[in-house]
């Protein structure tokens, strides 16, 4: 007889007595467990571990890193300078290939990919804009030119039609004869928006898009980035420092010494009004990052006192405060 509860993993013999489960009995078992952790996520990092190694120094820049985004989101990645963005948006670029751990986009797993596959995928499967306005167009080439250049590339008839189009839809099409010098540095990152779309990517990432531009040049790429994301349906994934961008965006994701540490999420409230609310994010094992504000106000430091009550739970310090009864 099993005992309540457990699992019984064997069959019986002729004798009536257990065997050791077959490997395809395992195997079957395992293939009833629930969803993996991410099954349906367009971008899926779980547990990323990217070091780096000079000189015999390793630096730890990723430190198990989870994160899911769903297809069509728009996401802002913030954090402190060194908490890991770049290397993370490198990653998913396909630039760089982390040292353990999961990533996949949009179905490619980006630890396994060919060399061959890499450059399918970094052409034809994400779109990317640096910050640096220089960096994302070629300069003897005129807008509607560096529009078709990756089309080219991928071996595609280069439509200008196509790229009339882009330029349109991110309201440049007035600089589709001009070369990069004769445009703002707001309507060049819109042009590397159009670039970065270019071979119909399902996914987009940008590098602090804005970072070299003044606030009525970051509106008007925020605005294209969002136009991008929601009349062509591709996911976009933005690292910036500028709080016009990060506050304006569904869900806000915060890096902390390589780990996702915080979430806002944003909504229309009944009367129009946009709620954000903060949440710490929980990880696969149960860990949570307190944020340093909320530790350091308490004294907090090592170890802290955790107590569960129906609804939530609470943590505190580990000394005395003031004022607390014995
Ligand atoms: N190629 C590299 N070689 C060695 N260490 C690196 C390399 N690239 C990044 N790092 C280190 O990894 C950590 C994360 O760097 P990363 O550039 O990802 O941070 P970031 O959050 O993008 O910072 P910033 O906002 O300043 O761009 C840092 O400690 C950085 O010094």
């Amino acid at each position: 007889m099993n005992t309540p509860g457990a699992v019984n993993t064997g069959s019986m013999d002729s004798a009536g007595t257990m065997d050791t489960p077959t490997l395809s009995e395992l195997e079957e078992q395992a293939g009833k467990a629930g969803p993996a952790f991410g099954e349906h996520a367009h971008i899926l990092c779980d547990n990323l571990v990217r070091i780096y190694k000079t000189e015999g120094v390793e630096v730890v820049a990723l430190q198990g890193l989870d994160l899911l985004i769903e297809q069509g989101e728009l996401i802002a990645i913030v954090g402190a300078s060194g908490s890991g963005k770049s290397t993370l948006l490198n990653v998913l670029s396909g630039l760089d290939v982390p040292t353990a751990g999961v990533a996949r986009v949009a179905g490619t797993d980006l630890l396994s990919m060919t060399a061959k596959d890499r450059l399918r995928y970094r052409r034809e499967i994400v779109g990317f804009i640096w910050q640096q306005t220089a960096r994302n167009l070629l300069p003897y080439l005129t807008a509607r030119e560096n529009v078709r250049l990756p089309m080219r590339l991928a071996g595609r008839r280069a439509g200008a039609a196509r790229a009339d189009e882009l330029l349109e839809l991110l309201g440049v099409a007035y600089c589709a004869d001009r070369k990069p010098t004769e445009m703002s540095g707001g309507e060049q990152q819109r042009v590397a928006i159009a670039v970065a779309l270019s071979n119909s990517p399902q996914v987009i990432l940008a590098d602090e898009p804005t970072g070299e531009l003044d606030t009525e040049n970051s509106e008007q790429v925020f605005a294209a980035l969002r136009r991008a994301n929601r009349e062509l349906g591709v996911t976009a994934v933005i690292v910036t420092h500028d709080a016009l961008v990060s506050e304006q965006v569904d869900r806000t994701v915060g890096i902390r010494d390589g780990r996702t540490s915080s979430e806002t999420l944003r909504r229309a409230s009944s009367d129009g009004k946009i709620i954000a609310e903060e949440y710490a994010v929980l990880d696969r094992v149960g860990r949570l990052q307190l944020p340093r504000d909320f530790t350091n106000a308490l004294d907090m430091e090592r170890r802290v006192r955790l107590e569960l009550e129906r609804d939530h739970i609470g943590v505190w310090p580990d000394k005395p405060q003031p004022g607390d009864s014995e």
